[in-house]
């Protein structure tokens, strides 16, 4: 098992801590503050009813997490060491050297600063490299790696391996680059409210409802080389590039950071989100997240690519009560409803993902399906025997009942993670002609994969199969 620590455990800290922890590693964590086992114990349960839900696999199970107050005791072992220290150069330089003391040669020391470069980091001859990342860090994808090129193609490894996108920085520059990007922004925003011009909120609106969208899915240079029209980029350079002179923006400016500016900005915000908690607004945040991920998975844009890259590496397959596991995941919350578990739609959309993987097992796959030929479903029958929670892993395995000709009946049994049968979906499916829409015979070699897997389940029970709606329910199967 592979162990991180982290070395200061509070927003940015904890959210290292729970991307660690929720993709298998043994995390430690180091802070004075007597409160971080509870602000990091919430960090960590928000973290567990996100993050499962961008994936369609299950995530490994999850590692051991400690506490410590002693930095050499933290860092004994780990591969990977994150200071997320508050940003002072001064308190990085003195946890820095002392990490480095404490822990193996091998080991990657990164910094979670958001502006200050390797080169004033290590300025007292330690070698960590800059590994910044966006809150929420267990559902943001990016981290920016600063530093020694070798140092950050080992790391960026280890951070794709937890399901990360490392973007190596080619120069040193104080804020790397998106932070630049931010604060540019941000700075614009703090003179549209000290000039009156806007609120917070009405900031904030202009951002969600128009380019934060664009944002998310295609950047900024490619967003505008659509806005170019047919002509692109140039187009788009001619008429907009000449407007960076006009008197639009005032981002070289800082406007003076007093309180009278803090307290405008910070009663504005407060009539704007007060009424929620910072926890709700985090998970307010995280749903949004999650769905605007889930959504970019289909075209693997952006944030949603790194997922599927990501879950392709994610163990499936095996074996249980000696029927093949189609599917593995964890419940995420969007599939749960108003009474507090699994709605019932979901229970069967679990055993259409269990199809799919099954078609792939016998080579009706992607590849098979563009060549023309695929199987519909014609009937399906539900058992709801038990319920499922938002978060649980749930496992799906396929029985093949029969394999005629057109014909595939499968019997998929849905397993809570305490063994017990949630339910049964029994499925007759047609194999059809893409291009005539007209049921025909599968192809030999999928016809022989099939018929394989039939022999094999052919002497197993399938009690609940062949059932009608409105029998009497018999008591549900255990292991
Ligand atoms: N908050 C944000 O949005 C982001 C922050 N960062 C960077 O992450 C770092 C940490 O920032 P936050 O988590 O926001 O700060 P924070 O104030 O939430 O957490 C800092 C933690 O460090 C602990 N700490 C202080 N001295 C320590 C020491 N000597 N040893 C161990 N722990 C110690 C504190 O008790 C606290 O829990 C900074 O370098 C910041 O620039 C990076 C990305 C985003
Ligand atoms: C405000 N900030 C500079 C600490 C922000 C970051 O560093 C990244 C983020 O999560 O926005």
């Amino acid at each position: 098992m592979s162990k991180a620590a982290i070395i200061g455990g509070g927003v940015i800290g904890g959210g290292w801590a729970a991307r660690f922890l929720l993709n298998g590693w043994d995390v430690a964590v180091c802070d004075p503050d007597p409160e971080a086992g509870r602000k990091i114990g919430e960090v960590l349960a928000n973290a567990r009813r996100s993050l499962p839900a961008l994936y369609d696999r299950a995530l490994p199970a999850e590692g051991k997490l400690s506490f410590h107050t002693d930095l050499a005791e933290a860092v004994k072992g780990a591969k990977w060491v994150q200071e997320s220290v508050p940003e002072t150069l001064e308190l990085k330089h003195r946890v820095l050297p002392a990490i480095q003391a404490a822990v193996g040669p091998d080991a990657i020391i990164g910094s979670s600063t958001s502006g200050f470069k390797p080169s004033e980091l290590n300025a007292a001859g330690t070698r960590a490299i800059v590994a910044h990342p966006f809150n929420p860090v267990y559902l943001l994808p990016l981290v920016e790696l600063v530093g020694d090129p070798d140092t950050c193609a080992q790391a960026a490894e280890i951070l794709r391996g937890i399901g990360m996108f490392p973007l190596h920085v080619r120069k040193e520059i104080d804020a790397h680059i998106a932070d630049r990007l931010l604060e540019a922004v941000w700075r614009e925003a703090l003179w549209l409210v000290k000039d009156g011009v806007a609120t917070t909120e009405e900031i904030d609106e202009s951002i969600r409802m128009a380019f934060g969208i664009r944002w998310a899915q295609m950047g900024l240079f490619e967003t505008y080389r659509i806005a170019g029209g047919e002509a692109g980029m140039k187009h788009f350079m001619a008429q907009f590039g000449p407007a960076l002179s006009w008197p639009w923006t005032k981002l070289m400016d800082v406007p003076e950071f007093n309180d009278a500016l803090v307290d405008l900005i910070a009663s504005q915000s407060d009539a704007q989100s007060g009424h929620l908690s910072i926890r709700e607004l985090e998970r307010l945040r995280d749903d949004n997240v999650v769905g605007m991920i889930r959504a970019l998975r289909r075209s693997g844009s952006g944030a949603g690519g790194v997922v599927r890259a990501h879950e392709g590496g994610l163990v499936q397959g095996g074996e249980h009560e000696g029927l093949p596991i189609t599917v593995a995941r964890q419940v995420p919350t969007t599939w749960t409803d108003y009474n507090g578990h699994m709605n019932e739609t979901h229970y069967l959309e679990a055993a259409s993902i269990a199809t799919d993987r099954f078609m792939e097992m016998i080579g009706a796959d992607a590849a098979y399906v563009a060549s023309g030929k695929s199987y519909f479903t014609v009937e399906n029958h539900v058992r709801y025997l038990d319920e499922v929670h938002a978060g649980e892993r749930l496992t799906v395995t396929t029985q093949v009942l029969a394999a005629e000709g057109k014909k595939m009946q499968l019997f998929h049994r849905l397993w809570r993670e305490d063994d017990r049968l949630a339910a049964t979906v029994e499925t007759l499916l047609l194999h059809t002609d893409l291009t005539t829409r007209r049921t025909s015979l599968p192809e030999p070699q999928v016809t022989a994969a099939l018929t394989g897997w039939a022999a094999r389940h052919a002497a197993m029970p399938a009690d609940g199969a062949g059932r009608f709606v409105g029998q009497r329910v018999p008591a549900p199967e255990t292991v």
